[in-house]
């Protein structure tokens, strides 16, 4: 599977928008996220904290909740966005939520606060981001996918399986 540059551009400027909603007045750190959907709508969430702490949602569970709620169960990427200028992956939690419904080879962007940054030779280079998964590609996006960031993963298949007694 991989998107479109028109899919990319939008995904990425969804990213943004949904940013500005992020709600986080206890971390500071906003977040937006976008999905793409396979009828071609974007979805967007942001972070919204609870004085709780604990009760905080993530963007990018955000995002799949309002999708799947909606009947929008099938995706064609994500992209995610935050304050910061070093690209952000989406927590454990997260990633196994979005794995319920997104393919392994489904392309995750995770985006730099500075998108796009200036031209550098390992920013479209292919290369494997230092330190981790995926792949750094123009604007200094890290591109990865569903399965390498949630490698060897549990997912609904395994409940059909058949049981022992
Ligand atoms: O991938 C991430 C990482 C963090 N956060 C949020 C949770 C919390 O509101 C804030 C700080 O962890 O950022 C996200 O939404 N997505
Ligand atoms: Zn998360």
């Amino acid at each position: 599977m991989s998107l479109s540059e028109a899919n990319r551009e939008a995904l990425i400027k969804a990213a943004f928008e949904a940013r500005a909603f992020s709600y986080s007045p206890y971390s500071k750190f906003r977040v937006g996220a976008a999905l793409l959907a396979a009828d071609g709508s974007i979805i967007k969430g942001a972070n919204i904290e609870n004085a709780s702490y604990g009760g905080t949602i993530c963007a990018e569970r955000t995002a799949i909740v309002k999708a799947a709620s909606e009947g929008k169960r099938s995706f064609a990427g994500l992209a995610v966005v935050t304050d910061v200028s070093s690209t952000i992956s989406p927590c454990g939690m997260c990633r196994q939520v979005l794995r319920e419904f997104c393919a392994l080879d489904m392309p995750i962007l995770l985006v730099p606060s500075d998108y796009p940054k200036p031209d550098n030779p390992d920013f479209d280079s292919g290369k494997t981001a230092s330190g981790g998964v995926g792949k750094m590609t123009k604007g200094g996006v890290k591109a990865t996918t569903m399965g390498e960031l949630l490698p060897d993963s549990f997912g609904p298949e395994h409940l059909e399986l058949p049981r022992g007694s």
